[in-house]
């Protein structure tokens, strides 16, 4: 069996970036990816980036058919590069093949040609990501009519009625785009509350901005059955004790992505998983065999790419650096999600910190007050923060609305750098920005 210094199982974002990193240090390292198609991860080929430019593509009246042809082109273009990124590397092998755990440091592949191959590994990264959660609903499976994210986005022709199960962030978002795009749309959830972790003046805002724009919601609905018709499926759900039944030609299920473990080989080993079947790792994202490591989606917990990415850097600094970083460190991470307009946050937000006991001050500034919004015809949203009312640090913001997924970045940095408040109020920005309506929204 060859012994290779480092395997990297999964092209993912956080792996990929450290297969760069270690043949820039002259280090051999064997990728595996099971999929020609997903040279580059998930991200790239079926996630971030095809659904964003979906979305955008809808916002700028482009037909859904012509958005998924030019979306298709893009992924092509990022999955080729990605690959000669690691490829034209002299260290470095990318393996066609699905790969699993025979022992702790011992792996075999199965090749796009059916045949084996088996190997050693002193280093091993898994990186496997994650896959989306299918619910035991009679009928889901055997749909013909339902969807997952990645067939949403690879559509013929654009679904009339689109039921959604999950308002979670791929529902939301693709309720969104479909309802731009022309789509009926109808989200169902078992949750009662709408966006349930965020402020109600804010969940309140978003719920209306997505109703006005023809989005149906049924909340706190227990889904019984999914039957096939003729040509669409039948949903039969029940709200309040009340039966009903809603007709969809597509059903897109996003009910959440869970760590993708199950044929990985892990029985063969001494690497542990949790109850929630995501691999097991300590604050430097060490499993629990020696010199196996666990990055993004698989290892649990928040499944982004820029926290894969920041895996990465944990790894690099343990191998090369000071070995200090630790996922404990991360204390500020921001999300957005790409509705319309988008909803951004970062640290505590009202019901968090009434939670928690902790005192603040709470500025608050409705986006109509912003001169770039007037100019791009979109008054939609609301931007909150709290700040501590001794130190002045931020303790964190909502902001709802255009463009948000940019200006949160600039409230994350400066709550990393413990700015006071003062600091991102009084600077000169550029007009007409939305960033400058941090001048009034901190007065
Ligand atoms: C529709 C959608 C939209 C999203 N939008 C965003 C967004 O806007 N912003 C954001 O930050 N995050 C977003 N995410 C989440 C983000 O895509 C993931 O968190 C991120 O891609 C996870 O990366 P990763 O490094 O864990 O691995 P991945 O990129 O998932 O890579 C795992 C790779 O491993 C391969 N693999 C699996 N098993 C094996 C095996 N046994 N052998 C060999 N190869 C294997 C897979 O084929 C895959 O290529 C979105 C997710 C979805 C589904
Ligand atoms: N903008 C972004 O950064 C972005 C975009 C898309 C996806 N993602 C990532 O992908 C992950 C997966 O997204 P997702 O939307 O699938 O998961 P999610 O966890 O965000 O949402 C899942 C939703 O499904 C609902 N649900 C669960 N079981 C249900 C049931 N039986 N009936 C009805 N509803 C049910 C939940 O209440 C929840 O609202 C997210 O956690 C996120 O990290 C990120």
């Amino acid at each position: 069996m060859e012994t290779i210094k480092n395997i990297i199982i999964g092209f993912g974002k956080g792996g990929k970036t450290l297969a760069k990193f270690l043949a820039q240090k002259g280090e051999e390292v064997l990728v595996i990816e099971k999929s020609n198609k997903m040279y580059g991860g998930t991200c790239i080929n079926i996630a971030c980036l095809p659904s964003k430019r979906l979305i955008i593509e809808a916002a700028n009246g482009v037909s859904y058919v012509d958005a998924v042809n030019g979306k298709n082109e893009m992924t092509a273009q990022l999955r080729e590069k990605n690959y000669h990124m690691l490829a034209d590397e002299k260290t470095v092998t990318v393996l066609d093949g699905e790969a699993h755990f025979i022992a702790d440091h011992e792996i075999e592949v199965k090749l796009s040609n059916g045949k084996k191959v088996q190997y050693k590994g002193d280093r091993i990264f898994i990186n496997t990501g994650a896959v989306p959660v299918m619910l035991p609903i009679p009928g889901l499976k055997e749909s013909k009519y339902i969807l997952d994210s990645t067939q949403a986005m690879d559509e013929k022709k654009m679904p009339k009625n689109l039921t959604i199960i999950g308002a979670g962030y791929i529902g939301l978002e693709f309720a969104s785009m479909f309802a731009k795009y022309g789509s009926k749309v109808t989200v169902l959830d078992h949750n009662k509350e709408f966006l349930a972790r965020e402020d109600e003046d804010i969940s309140n805002a978003v719920r209306k901005d997505m109703e006005d724009a023809g989005i149906k919601f049924e909340l706190g609905a227990d889904i019984e059955k999914i039957s096939d018709e003729t040509s669409d499926a039948k949903v039969t759900y029940e709200v309040n004790g009340k039966r009903k039944t809603i007709n969809a030609d597509r059903i897109l299920v996003a009910t959440g992505r869970k760590p993708n473990t199950e044929n990985l080989g892990l029985e063969n080993t001494a690497i542990e998983t949790t109850d929630r079947g995501a691999i097991k790792v300590d604050d430097f994202l060490r499993t629990t065999v020696d010199n196996v490591w666990a990055i993004g989606d698989v290892k649990g917990g928040l499944q982004f790419t820029y926290i894969s990415l920041d895996d990465f850097r944990i790894i690099k600094d343990q191998l090369f650096g000071t070995g200090a970083r630790m996922v404990s460190d991360r204390k500020v991470v921001p999300y957005s999600v790409f509705i319309s307009p988008a909803l951004s946050q970062v640290g505590l937000n009202e019901k968090q910190a009434n939670k928690l006991g902790k005192e603040y001050k709470l500025f608050k500034l409705p986006v109509t007050a912003i001169p770039k919004a007037k100019v791009a015809k979109d008054n939609r949203g609301l931007f909150k923060a709290l700040v501590d009312p001794e130190t002045k640090k931020i303790l964190g913001a909502t902001l709802y609305g255009i463009e948000s997924y940019e200006l949160i970045n600039m409230i994350s940095l400066a709550m990393k750098a413990h700015l006071s408040y003062t600091v991102l109020r009084d600077q000169i920005y550029t007009h007409p920005t939305m960033s400058e309506a941090f001048n009034d929204l901190f007065k």
